[in-house]
Formats: structure tokens, sequence, C-alpha cells
């Protein structure tokens, strides 16, 4: 079932740059993006490489700052803040998933997810998170004991544990074979359907677009496309 999202938006962008300096050349990679995202949507953002996905994530996620342009997070100016604030916003309202996993090799599946909801405000529980992402038989393995997909799963459960508010992922099945990439999707369906967190994906693999409510395309620093799903289908029926 399709669900339907608030009509609120908790993002909001509007003539979003971000330039770097390379030596002489200077990158414009993005180049004025306005964009509203809304609470509880899982939107994938589809765009070829250099397209300027990560760096509206990273802006997004209060990993770095525009160069110009305003971005906020409800009514949190993620243009203007400074590194403390950043640093709070990103702690109390963003969870992350990356390609590659970041755990830590020492710490078992369900101590990694502890060490995040120690510090967390208002958490689940690791056990309940462990078993959202389908990893309740896990909890007590090594990463070294757990296969890349299921990796990639303790690391939804523990950007999830916190109950973020935003959960941004940065090609989180880029590493993974489609059956193994399929349950890492479907962990991220789950985590987004049972905990509203406003889910960002970003691939460049365009067969992911169907589990989303919203689909937007990046193209060299700008969004050149923008549809609704009708229905959201379930990322296991997926072929990739
Ligand atoms: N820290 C940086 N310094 C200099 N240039 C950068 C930096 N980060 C990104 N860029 C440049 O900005 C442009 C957009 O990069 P970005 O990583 O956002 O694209 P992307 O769509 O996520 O690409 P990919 O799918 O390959 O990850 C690229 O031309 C890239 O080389």
């Amino acid at each position: 079932m399709d669900r339907p999202t608030s009509g609120l938006p908790v993002f909001h962008t509007s003539g979003l740059t971000k330039s770097y300096q390379q030596g002489e050349i200077e990158v414009h990679a993005l180049r004025g993006v306005n964009l509203d995202l809304f609470s509880g949507e899982l939107v994938v953002m589809l765009g070829a490489s250099g397209s300027g996905k990560s760096t509206l994530l990273n802006i997004l996620g209060g990993l770095d700052v525009p160069t110009s342009g305003e971005v906020k997070y409800q009514d949190i100016d993620l243009s203007r803040a400074n590194d403390r604030e950043l640093t709070r916003y990103r702690r109390d309202y963003v969870g992350f998933v990356f390609q590659f996993y970041n755990l830590i090799p020492s710490l078992t599946a369900r101590e990694n997810v502890i060490a995040v909801t120690e510090i967390a405000r208002n958490p689940m529980s690791p056990e309940a998170a462990l078993e959202l992402v389908g990893l309740k038989q896990r909890m007590d393995h090594f990463p070294a004991q757990l296969s890349g997909g299921e990796q990639q799963r303790v690391a939804i459960a523990r950007a999830i544990a916190k109950r973020p508010e935003v959960l941004l992922c940065d090609e989180p099945t880029g590493a993974l074979d489609s059956a193994t990439g399929t349950l890492v999707l479907a962990a991220l369906d789950t985590a987004n359907r049972e905990t509203g967190t406003t889910t960002v994906i970003i691939t460049h693999n365009a067969s992911i677009a169907q589990m989303a409510d919203r689909v937007i395309t990046l193209s060299d620093g700008t969004i050149s496309g923008e549809y609704r799903n009708s229905t959201r289908q379930d990322p296991r029926t997926l072929s990739w």
C-alpha cells in the first residue's frame, strides 16, 4: 500500500549552490537546487556520476555547507549554522548509511548499535533495531562473521536505533550484489514504514526507483526530473 506523506516539507532548499576550488578550476557541484522533502516520504535520488547527489545529501545531513542559497530542516537554517549547531543537528536528527559500512570490527553487531544508543536521547533498543533489519539471529556476531549485506543491515540498524527524523543513504547497495542489495533495500523500506523516518536513498541504479514514494533526478548540479510513484513497489520484487 502506498503510504501518504504528511504534505509538510521538512527540508526546503532554494537556489542551493556548491562550488569547490580545485587549483585554478572552480567545480560547480550544485548549480541552484530547489527542493522540498516531505515528512515520512521515501525518496530515491538518481543521477550520473558527478551530478551532485552526494554533495546534496551531505548538505542535507549537515556534513557540508552550501556556497550560496538556502537549506532548512524545519526551522533550522543549515546554510547559516556553525560547526557546533551542525554537530547537534546531525546528532539529534540524522542517521547516515554509506556505501561502506564503517562498523567497529572488535564489537559485535549488538555492540556496534549500542555504541550509538548509549548516547542517543530517545533510542529504541539495539535488539529492536537489529530485529527490524532482519538480524535477530546475528546480534552477537562480529562484522567479520557477517556477509556484506548483513554488515550493511547492521549499519542501518545503527543509523535508525536513535530514531532519527531523517535517514540519508549514499549508495547503500553500491558494494553489494543484487540479491544481497535487495535485503538491504527491504531493511530500508521496513525502517521507513515502521519508524516514519524521512528517507533519501541515492543511487546510480534506476531500477531501485520503483520502491520510492518519489523519484528525483539530478543532472549536472540541478534537478532535471521529479515524479511520484502511484504505488511503492516492495524492493524484494524488484529485479536489478
Ligand atoms: N571535496 C570536493 N572537492 C572538489 N570537488 C568535489 C568535491 N566533492 C565533490 N566534488 C566534485 O563535485 C561534483 C559532484 O560530486 P558528487 O560526489 O556530489 O557527485 P555524485 O553524483 O554523488 O557522484 P557519484 O555518483 O560518482 O558519487 C563532481 O564533479 C566532483 O568531482
